[in-house]
């Protein structure tokens, strides 16, 4: 191997974030060197949302033929073979491997060097045992790891994270699961669903940044499903148990509205899944070398995704902000803008939707009701339910709501939505925000009957529902009746 590369731009990180960059240099003929010292795809493909999401589709059909007998169709009781259920998770990642992999990436063009980065001045790095890289750009898309809170006795107990759970032996019987975030209540609901026992702690509220009126619904749809919720409750203890794992649990904080209350006492389960969030492990890169200044949440940038040296930017998982796939490659697309074209970028973490893949799903877009008045802002607020929806009343499936906030003139701020298929119902919404218009473009946009993506045009509609009882606008009915 060469012992120094001079490409025009070093990707650290083959993730979500990284590959885009690297794709879409290669695609505009840039020389690229990638450097990767895992598995190509990162968090995302191998132990993030493809794994998870193919968890939730198995978990789905587990629970529809449960309720199949609502509809007439009784095939009797679910079995689950767990084997299969991986064996499932396995061949959907395999499908998509491809696309990822470092010979795809060596096709377009890109150097792919497998081992560890880090920086040895403000311009070079070097990959262990490996050449010295002076790239003309640098961008760091290292992700991030599942933290793990310092709780007396865990680091000695056989904990899993979603960089394990996947890979089980077999179907846990009671699954606790310390914090209720996105990986805490989707998995829960997923193993929930497929038969085993499932114990959420969670030491502030679930959900906290969503709009707390949808994020009720899905907390209730979980409850309601037989997981134990335990909201304002910290672990401060766990141990290796006979069966398992014992954690001792106590009362912090205030439970949320409606959960259980936080209890202390100890509880057994047979696994204990740690999903208490995530941060970026940057010790290898030896940022300081470079004069790149990082915090405990990550890699310090600008709107424009710069770190604190000009040549190098950071994206992803590594930085702080929404830590989501298609935040990832969003930024990786204001990064190569940058970079190759010199245009001015920013990131607006605002414009990023957002989907907690539960059942009812919570997607977002924008702020919510709740941090437009901490700002302020007194927004109007438009509302749809899913029971007067035709086609959600037809599926039985009528649980959750819209939520449109808008201006006074009616631009549309942000939406919440909670529902089936709300990931899918909020790009239009998103799209909406993006381009910002009014409630008048949704409530004129022709939806066809019966889908659940009436939801959003009908919420904008009661925008003119007092205009409709107007004196005014009755007057120029009537008016206009005279001529004809
Ligand atoms: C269970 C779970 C489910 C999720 N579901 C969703 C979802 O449904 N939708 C969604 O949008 N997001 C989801 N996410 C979040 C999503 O997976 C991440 O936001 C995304 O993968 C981050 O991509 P990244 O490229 O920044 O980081 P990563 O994918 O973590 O990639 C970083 C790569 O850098 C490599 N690396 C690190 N340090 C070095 C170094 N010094 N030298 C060389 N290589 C290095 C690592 O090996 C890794 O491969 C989920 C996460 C989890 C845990
Ligand atoms: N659908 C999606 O887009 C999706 C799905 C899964 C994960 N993700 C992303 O992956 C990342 C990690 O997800 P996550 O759910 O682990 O993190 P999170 O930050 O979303 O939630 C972690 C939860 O754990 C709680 N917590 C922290 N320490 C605790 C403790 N000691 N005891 C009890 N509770 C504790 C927090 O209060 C919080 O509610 C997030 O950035 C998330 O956006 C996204």
């Amino acid at each position: 191997m060469t012992a120094r590369l001079t490409p025009d731009l070093c990707v650290i990180g083959a993730g979500a974030a990284g590959l885009s960059v690297a794709a879409a240099a290669a695609g505009f003929g840039v020389p690229v060197v990638l450097v990767e010292r895992g598995r190509m795809g990162g968090e995302c493909l191998n132990t993030g949302c493809v794994p998870s999401k193919a968890l939730i589709a198995a978990a789905r059909h587990a629970h529809a033929i449960a309720q199949a007998p609502r509809f007439g169709v009784d095939c009797g009781p679910p079995t689950v073979d767990w084997q299969t259920v991986k064996a499932h998770l396995r061949g959907v990642i395999d499908g998509i491997a491809p696309v990822d992999s470092a010979a795809r990436f060596a096709g377009l063009g890109v150097t792919v060097i497998r081992g560890t980065a880090r920086f040895t001045g403000p311009g070079t790095l070097r990959v262990d045992g490996g050449p010295e890289i002076a790239a003309r750009r640098t961008v760091i898309a290292t992700g991030a790891v599942p933290a793990i809170p310092p709780i007396p006795g865990l680091a000695d107990a056989p904990v899993l994270t979603s960089e394990t759970v996947f890979e089980l032996d077999r179907l846990p019987a009671h699954l606790i699961v310390i914090g209720a975030g996105a990986v805490g209540l989707e998995l829960g609901q997923a193993f929930r669903r497929l038969g085993s026992a499932v114990t959420l702690i969670e030491a502030g509220t679930p959900l906290a940044g969503e709009d707390p009126e949808m994020a009720d619904v899905v907390l209730a749809a979980l409850r309601r499903e037989g997981i134990a919720l335990h909201t304002g409750t910290t672990v401060t203890r766990a141990e290796r148990h006979r069966d398992g794992i014992a954690v001792t649990l106590a009362r912090g904080g205030t439970p949320a509205g409606g959960a259980t209350p936080g209890h202390g006492g100890t509880l057994s389960g047979s696994h204990l899944l740690v999903a208490a969030g995530r941060r970026p492990d940057l010790a290898a890169l030896e940022l300081d070398r470079a004069g790149i200044a990082h915090g405990p949440d990550g890699i310090v940038v600008d709107r424009g995704l710069r770190t604190t040296n000009r040549r190098v930017y950071a994206i992803g998982d590594a930085i702080a902000g929404p830590r989501l796939t298609h935040a990832a490659s969003h930024q990786a697309g204001l990064v190569v803008r940058s970079a190759l074209f010199r245009l001015p970028v920013r990131f607006d973490a605002e414009l990023i939707p957002r989907t907690v893949f539960t059942d009812p799903e919570l997607a977002r877009i924008g702020p919510t009701e709740v941090a437009l008045r901490g700002r302020g802002v007194g927004p109007r607020v438009l509302r749809w339910p899913l029971h007067d929806n035709d086609r959600a009343r037809a599926e039985r499936d009528t649980s959750g709501h819209v939520k449109l906030v808008t201006t006074r003139r009616g631009r549309i701020l942000g939406a919440s939505m909670v529902g089936t298929q709300a990931g899918e119902l909020i790009t239009t919404v998103a799209l909406a925000v993006r381009h910002r218009l009014g409630v008048r473009d949704l409530a004129e946009q022709v939806v066809p009957y019966p889908t659940r993506g009436e939801i959003g045009k009908r919420a904008a509609m009661t925008y003119y529902a007092r205009s409709l009882t107007s004196p005014a606008v009755r007057r120029m009915i009537g008016w206009l009746r005279r001529l004809g």
